[in-house]
This record gives C-alpha cells, sequence and structure tokens, in this order.
C-alpha cells in the first residue's frame, strides 16, 4: 500500500485547496511544503503581503481622503518600512494560522521539506537534517508554483536591485524607483511606492501597459500615476542593471541610463520546477518551467496532475484555487464540473481596477454590437461620501439581446462590485435586470442602476431611429 493516496507538491492556493479537497473525500493526503513557506507565495511573498502593505500605504498617507480633506492630509508624515511591515507581518502569521489550522482539522499531514520525485509513485523529501526520506503515494499533484525570473544581466543584490520578493523586505523607503516591467506586479508596486512618495520610473518594453484590460481605463490609470509623478518609459527596453556604491543604475537599450534607490525587476516568473526531477516521473517543463496538463489538469503522466502558476497562465491566486479543487475531484474519481468560463480579474493598483468579460477592443476585433453605459462615483452619493470623485462603472451591453458582455470598474471598490456584474452575467441576465431591481442607497453599487439606464436610454435612441 502507499503512503498516501494523493500527495500534494506546494501548499500554495491550488495546493491547499487540493488537499483539502481530497482529505473530503476521505483520502489519506500529504501535503509537501517547504520550512516557513506554509501557505506558498500567495501567503508569504506575493498576493497577501503585497495587499496587505496596499493597505497600510493608504491608510498611512491618507491618500484615498484628500478629496475630503485636502492635499496635505495624512495620517503620519513620516512613514517607515517597519510601520508597512508590522501590519505585513501580522496578516501573515494569521493566515498561516487559519491554513495550518484548516489542513489539521481535515487529517491532511503536512510533510516539511522540499520535494523530488523518484519516479512516479515516490518522492524524496529533504527535511534540512541531511537525510532524505522517501515516500510513496498512488496519485500526486504538482502545485509548485513560481519565482520570480532572474536575468544574468541584472545585477540583484536583495538590497538595492531587488525582485517581488525583496521588494517586501527593503530595509528603507527610497527615495527614487525603477520598475522593470508594466506588469500586474510592477504597476502595483509603483503605485505603491508612488503613493509613498518615492518618485517611481517604469520601463516598459512594449508601448501599452496592461493591454488586456479597458483602454479607457488604463488611460485614467496613467493619469492618476503621473499625478503622482510617475513617469512612464514605454518602448524600452532595461538592457542591464549595475549595483553601484550608493544607488543603481539602469542601462536601457536605447542607451538612456537612469540612476535611482532601488530597481525592482518585475518582468516576468519562472515555474519552480527545476527542483523537481521532473524526469524521473516521466516529465518534462518548457523553457518556462511550466507543466503542461489536459482538461482535467492531467499530466502527461496518468497519475500526476499539475495546477496553479505552475501551468501557466491565467496564474492568479483565485483561479489556482479552483484548479486544485477540480484536479484532486478528478483524481479521486468525483464528477466535477469545469471551471466557469466567466474569470473575473483584479487589479490592485492606486486606484484599482477590476473587470469581468469583454473589452471594447474584443468586441470591436469581433464585430461584436454593444452600447456603453457609464457611471461615475462623482454623481452617487456614495462616491461623494467616501471622497471618490475620479472612480467610474462601466457596463458593455449587447443592443440585440440586452445581455451584459463586459463590466469595467475602476476605483474604489471595484474588486469587490465586479461580482454584482458577474454573477447577472453569469446567469444570463439582461442590463434591464440592473434596471428593474433596486439598490441599498447610498452604495457604490449602485452605479449598476445608473449604467445600466445610461446604456438602455442609448439602444433607445438608436432603436427608434433604426425602425
Ligand atoms: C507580488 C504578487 C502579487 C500577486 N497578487 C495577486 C492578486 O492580487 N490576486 C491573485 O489572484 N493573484 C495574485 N498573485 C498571483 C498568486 O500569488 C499566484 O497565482 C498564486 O500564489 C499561485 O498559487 P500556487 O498554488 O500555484 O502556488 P504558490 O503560491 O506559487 O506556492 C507554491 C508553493 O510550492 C512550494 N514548492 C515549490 N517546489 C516545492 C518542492 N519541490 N517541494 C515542496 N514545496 C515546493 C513553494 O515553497 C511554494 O510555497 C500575485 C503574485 C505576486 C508575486
Ligand atoms: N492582482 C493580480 O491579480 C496580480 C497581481 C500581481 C501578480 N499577478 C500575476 O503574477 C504574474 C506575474 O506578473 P508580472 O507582472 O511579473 O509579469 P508579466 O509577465 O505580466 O509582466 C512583465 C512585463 O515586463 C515587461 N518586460 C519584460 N522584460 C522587460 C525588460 N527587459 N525591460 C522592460 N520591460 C520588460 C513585459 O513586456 C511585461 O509587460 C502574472 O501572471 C500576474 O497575473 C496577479
Amino acid at each position: 500500500m502507499y503512503d498516501y493516496d494523493l500527495l500534494v507538491l506546494g501548499s500554495g492556493p491550488s495546493g491547499q485547496k487540493a488537499a483539502i479537497a481530497a482529505a473530503k473525500l476521505g483520502r489519506r493526503v500529504g501535503l509537501v511544503e517547504r520550512r516557513d513557506m506554509l501557505g506558498g507565495v500567495c501567503i508569504n511573498t506575493g498576493t497577501v503581503p503585497s495587499k496587505t502593505l496596499r493597505e497600510a500605504v493608504l491608510y498611512l498617507t491618507g491618500l484615498s481622503q484628500r478629496d475630503l480633506y485636502g492635499s496635505s492630509y495624512r495620517v503620519k508624515d513620516e512613514i517607515t518600512v517597519s510601520d508597512l511591515a508590522a501590519r505585513t507581518q501580522h496578516v501573515i502569521n494569521r493566515q498561516t494560522d487559519v491554513i495550518r489550522h484548516q489542513l489539521a482539522r481535515n487529517r491532511v499531514a503536512i510533510i516539511t521539506g522540499t520535494g523530488r520525485f523518484a519516479d512516479a509513485h515516490s518522492v524524496w523529501i529533504d527535511g534540512d537534517s541531511g537525510r532524505e526520506s522517501r515516500i510513496t503515494f498512488d496519485k500526486a499533484i504538482i502545485a509548485a508554483g513560481t519565482r520570480p525570473a532572474r536575468p544574468d544581466s541584472v545585477d540583484f543584490d536583495d538590497r538595492t536591485i531587488v525582485d517581488s520578493d525583496g521588494v517586501i523586505n527593503l530595509q528603507t523607503v527610497p527615495r527614487s524607483m525603477v520598475v522593470v516591467g508594466a506588469g500586474v506586479i510592477g504597476m502595483e508596486y509603483a503605485s505603491m511606492f508612488a503613493a509613498l512618495g518615492t518618485k517611481v520610473t517604469v520601463v516598459e518594453r512594449r508601448e501599452r501597459m496592461l493591454d488586456f484590460c479597458d483602454e479607457e481605463v488604463i488611460e485614467s490609470l496613467k493619469y492618476h500615476l503621473r499625478d503622482l509623478s510617475v513617469t512612464f518609459r514605454f518602448g524600452e527596453e532595461v538592457a542591464s542593471v549595475e549595483k553601484h556604491q550608493t544607488a543603481a543604475l539602469c542601462v536601457l537599450k536605447s542607451g538612456k541610463k537612469i540612476v535611482a534607490d532601488t530597481v525592482m525587476y518585475s518582468a516576468g516568473r519562472q515555474g519552480q520546477t527545476d527542483g523537481l526531477d521532473l524526469a524521473a516521473a516521466g516529465l518534462s517543463a518548457d523553457r518556462r518551467g511550466r507543466i503542461e496538463v489536459d482538461a482535467n489538469y492531467r499530466t502527461a503522466v496518468e497519475n500526476i496532475y499539475a495546477v496553479g502558476d505552475v501551468i501557466g497562465f491565467p496564474a492568479l491566486a483565485s483561479t489556482s484555487m479552483e484548479q486544485g479543487r477540480l484536479a484532486a475531484q478528478h483524481a479521486c474519481g468525483e464528477p466535477e464540473r469545469p471551471m466557469h468560463e466567466l474569470q473575473p480579474i483584479g487589479i490592485y493598483t492606486i486606484p484599482e481596477i477590476s473587470f469581468v468579460g469583454k473589452t471594447e477592443e474584443e468586441l470591436t476585433d469581433s464585430a461584436t454590437p454593444f452600447e456603453v453605459g457609464i457611471a461615475r462615483y462623482r454623481e452617487l452619493a456614495r462616491g461623494q461620501i467616501v471622497g471618490d470623485s475620479y472612480g467610474m462603472l462601466k457596463l458593455l451591453v449587447s443592443p440585440q439581446d440586452r445581455r451584459l458582455l463586459g463590466v469595467h470598474v475602476f476605483g474604489t471598490g471595484a474588486t469587490e462590485i465586479v461580482h454584482i456584474g458577474q454573477t447577472v452575467m453569469g446567469c444570463g441576465g439582461t442590463v434591464d435586470y440592473l434596471i428593474d431591481t433596486v439598490f441599498n442607497y447610498p452604495t457604490l453599487a449602485e452605479a449598476y442602476k445608473v449604467a445600466a439606464l445610461d446604456a438602455a436610454n442609448k439602444i433607445r435612441n438608436i432603436t427608434r431611429l433604426d425602425r
């Protein structure tokens, strides 16, 4: 008999949910994780620390209250790294505790150490004691996640030249910072440091940033960040980053040089598969360390699954959890429904962005007619109360069957209220539901009614002429 019915490698969102789902189905489950990494990248270095840091920044800088109390309003004048770190560490500790208890009460055995395949039914565990132990399993789920990519041309020292793991351990709030890569990670941190008063320069190889989002929303984000003194260098590639005595020097391919106290390199991530000895199990990974899977998250080896960031796009905590649960259900022979195709995106820049469904650009490219309905927070009582004068909600509506095709939100609570639109869309609802329903007042959710009426009015005007 095998030691475990199911062995999960990695305790990030996908690994946790996989382990608990299998345990609920009565399987004997083991979960392998390195020391001090319970909860994965998500809890320890990625999602949760960055989102906690953002809350601390928003609170201490008083940024979100300045519309109400004036541009000099601050909760604390000199914000130190320890002010920020205290809150982050508190949340990490609490969340780690929650995960440990959840796993324990579901009788998932936590095996501390680094796993690598011995063959397709066993792994070696290196538990730091100098001796490896061997564990056997019937089925395995690889949930090993990713780490920041670290090119040789960048002189990382984890003090002045950091990646997104190192940025949460900076010793001081830098006066100036270059952010390499305007992806989600780059833009979230660029927002936070700009809010703290750091002079941020963002260097991005492409001509645009976050091009999967609504263009108007990204224009608004750029406007807000420029207002916080952020400089954008689009269409520019970083050739190398050099460490000097007191600062770092960023050399661009165009010949430009930028000096900054800190450089944060956030230009992509790499699957953590190099230490797994995949070949021993009959598996392989691509150049970026990713493992290929089928629609059931099964790898090329029948009893081994892979989930989360290690399988690539969309590489989000939100989707990873679902992948883990679904893979475990499949591995346990339990019937399951596929993940709903409508998946939200939440980007925690300052201000935040969230959307679900199509963008205007996608609809135009596919020659799908749509009408736009807009609500501006400054016209909502709740928008005035919270002091958000820039927020907006945009609905993309089909003039043919009146269904919602996309929901785009920018500003306070965007990542929360997007789910109202997602639910309507997911249940096949139309703009008429939003018109006919009653919303609490005063709320930001009321934006849905305002935008729905706006879209319906425009559709009516066109239909009248078009008869
Ligand atoms: C800065 C940042 C911010 C982010 N913000 C968001 C966000 O706001 N929303 C969102 O949805 N997503 C966000 N993400 C993405 C999110 O963190 C990931 O999608 C998610 O953590 C992936 O989960 P996972 O299950 O693949 O494992 P991960 O969280 O990547 O964890 C993998 C774990 O596997 C362990 N492991 C690896 N190899 C082995 C081995 N051989 N033996 C034992 N253990 C091993 C590692 O130690 C690690 O703990 C962010 C990511 C970063 C970096
Ligand atoms: N809120 C969220 O959901 C959230 C937050 C953070 C991260 N994440 C996830 O984490 C993953 C990684 O994010 P990321 O931002 O590191 O990667 P990314 O690949 O999305 O972005 C990297 C950016 O860097 C640019 N780039 C690459 N090399 C460059 C160079 N030499 N010079 C200038 N620009 C360069 C690329 O063009 C790209 O735009 C993503 O999958 C993302 O979805 C999600």
